[in-house]
């Protein structure tokens, strides 16, 4: 279809039909958006990001990701929202395009793990809706996948990661040794610019910053604790959702190789990890009349975050 009005935002979408959508977003902006392949899974799959710039030459940049969980779903649903609220309030002119987007490029990547993710999937046997980890082969031939959030150079096989291939968390034989992570790192190294880092978890209703594997404070804690608290208010005006606020390991737990603290080991100060709704209800299962509502109070607290990296 020529452009995204037919698109239905309210469902939960297979690989391809993201895919798709992708390629119809950027054919009908394409002044604004274009698609970067950043290399490719471990399954042969290519790996996207979609790049909103309005010009010039490595402009400090902002990373959203979604999905490196292939089973929350919420935070791929999420991103293909949001990717379509960027290029609309860009296209009415709203604020966002006049200062985000005249000073930043945003880097939005709907979807990390696509192995993964077409796993969770499956509708025959063995089908694995509640699927989190990569696909790759593992030291033990009967538990596959190594989880990309736990296998980043960041106090990597530290505690708060599993070196069982058969664990949920586990790291992987060694940093980098998964080529989606590969492909995130290298490409966020190579650009050498970005001043911020977020990533869509699902579900516990979290809005949270470094570190993980440490209960001590991140140098930017405070800055960090305010940006967050400042962000959760935006969220929270639109349907009265209650996100907790904090560091990782205080909030969560502890996690050592995560994508935000590597991000925010290498430079990058404004560095968030968001986990959407719900609080256990349905947790990995919401329900998709539920997905816009999410997207869109994720957005505004984006939306702010991004707002106040370009003011400082
Ligand atoms: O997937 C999770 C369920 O969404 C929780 C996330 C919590 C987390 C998020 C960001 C960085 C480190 C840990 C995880 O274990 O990686
Ligand atoms: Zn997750």
């Amino acid at each position: 279809e020529r452009n995204t009005k037919s698109f239905n935002f309210a469902a939960y979408h297979d690989l391809d039909t993201i895919y798709s959508f992708m390629d119809t977003l950027v054919a009908s902006h394409s002044n604004l958006i274009s698609k970067v392949k950043i290399g490719s899974t471990y399954e042969n799959r290519p790996m996207y990001v979609l790049k909103f710039s309005t010009g010039g030459e490595n402009k400090p940049a902002i990373w959203i990701d979604a999905g490196i969980h292939a089973r929350e779903w919420v935070s791929h649903a999420s991103a293909v929202w949001i990717a379509d609220r960027i290029a609309t309030d860009f296209k009415e002119n709203r604020a966002l395009a006049r200062n985000v987007l005249s000073k930043m490029d945003i880097y939005l990547m709907i979807v990390a793990n696509p192995d993964g993710y077409v796993f969770s999937h499956l509708t025959v046997r063995p089908f694995h809706r509640l699927w989190r980890k990569s696909r790759s082969v593992t030291s033990n031939p009967n538990c596959p996948g190594v989880d990309l959030n736990r296998n980043f150079d960041a106090e990597f096989s530290g505690p708060g990661a599993s070196d069982d291939p058969c664990a949920e968390d586990y790291r992987g034989p060694s940093a980098h040794s998964e080529i989606e992570v590969t492909n995130i790192a290298d490409f966020i190294l190579s650009h050498g610019n970005f001043k911020s880092f977020m990533t869509l978890h699902a579900y516990s209703q979290l809005l949270m910053y470094p570190y993980g594997y440490t209960g001590s404070n991140a140098p930017d804690q405070p800055d960090l604790h305010d940006v967050a608290t400042q962000a959760n208010k935006a969220l929270n005006s639109w349907h009265g959702t209650i996100y907790k606020v904090g560091s990782i390991f205080h909030t969560i737990e502890q996690a050592s190789g995560a994508s935000v603290d590597w991000a925010y080991q290498h430079g990058i100060k404004y560095c968030f990890a968001f986990e959407l709704r719900d609080t256990g209800e349905y947790g990995f299962l919401l329900p998709a009349d539920q997905i816009v509502s999410t997207a869109r109070e994720t957005w505004f607290a984006l939306r702010y975050i991004m707002q106040y990296v370009s003011d400082h």
